[in-house]
């Protein structure tokens, strides 16, 4: 018996034992006791964590892989959780221990991934995985590339992110339309951010929301100082601005004194 594909679930099931072991072997395991895999499928990824020193827990919103896993993985079977990651409280599991993330994961929801994964950034040392290739390489990206934008400067600013290793179409089961890439993120020592955390997750996002427009002209809302509008950091469009930067940029926003 196996898992028929579901379309609308993003399911592509990885069909090369090789690439499968590549991608558990791209984390550390070491400074945590569980690692999380979102979206096993029929366990090509979870068998090479399984052979870890580490507890490790999948989630899975699909019935039919869920039945498969617990078939085919007796020893899995109370770790499974049947859900969908970007609803489902995650701290439920680990309360506050640490815990790795890793997946082939479903390309349609793949930036919300990052983005809760972000948002659990304190209990979250590593994350690694296969995404979009494109989507890989934007989380990836330093400034003055073209895909540069939100995902890298957010994921950035806690995590050191290294582009590993790209895969072709032809070893998945149905095979996507495009080329996949490979990942991983370790986080930063410290994920203090030097400014209000909140402002500058708002001044990323409508810095590249109009991301041909230099930032005195994206940023026009925040009502900022003449002083601070004469600034050439303002002369500059976000694709030009590096993580500190961006961090600079959000303390001196804050500190402003509108006119
Ligand atoms: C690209 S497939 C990868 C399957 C398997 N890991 C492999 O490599 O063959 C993505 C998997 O994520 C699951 N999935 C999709 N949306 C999900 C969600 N919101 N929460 C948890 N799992 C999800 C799909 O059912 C599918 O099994």
């Amino acid at each position: 018996m196996s898992v028929k594909a579901k379309k609308h679930l993003g399911q592509h099931f990885l069909t090369d034992e090789t690439i499968a072991e590549k991608i558990a072997n791209t984390l550390s395991y070491k400074g945590y006791k569980h690692v999380l895999e979102i979206g096993p499928g029929m366990g090509v990824l979870t068998k090479y964590l399984l052979k870890k020193d580490i507890t490790t827990h999948v989630i899975e919103i699909d019935t039919e892989s869920v039945a498969y896993l617990k078939n085919n993985y007796l020893n899995l079977a109370d770790r499974v959780i049947e859900q969908d990651f970007l609803k489902y409280d995650v701290s439920s599991i680990f309360k506050d221990q640490q815990f790795a993330i890793i997946g082939n994961f479903p390309y349609n929801i793949s930036s919300q991934i990052v983005f809760k994964t972000l948002e659990m950034r304190r209990q979250v040392p590593e994350f690694a995985g296969m995404f979009q290739k494109e989507v890989a390489q934007r989380i990836c990206a330093q400034e003055g590339n073209k895909v540069y934008g939100i995902l890298s400067v957010l994921t950035q600013a806690f995590y050191t992110a290294s582009y590993l290793f790209t895969v072709p179409p032809n070893v998945f089961n149905p095979p996507p339309k495009v080329d996949s890439g490979v990942l991983v993120l370790k986080r930063k020592e410290n994920i203090q951010l030097p400014c209000n955390e909140k402002l500058f997750f708002q001044v990323v996002k409508q810095a590249f929301q109009q991301r041909r427009k230099t930032l005195r002209n994206s940023l026009k809302s925040y009502n900022l100082s003449h002083n601070l509008k004469a600034n050439s950091i303002f002369d500059k469009r976000p694709e030009q601005l590096s993580v500190t930067a961006f961090l600079e940029l959000t303390q001196l926003i804050d500190t402003d004194t509108p006119d």
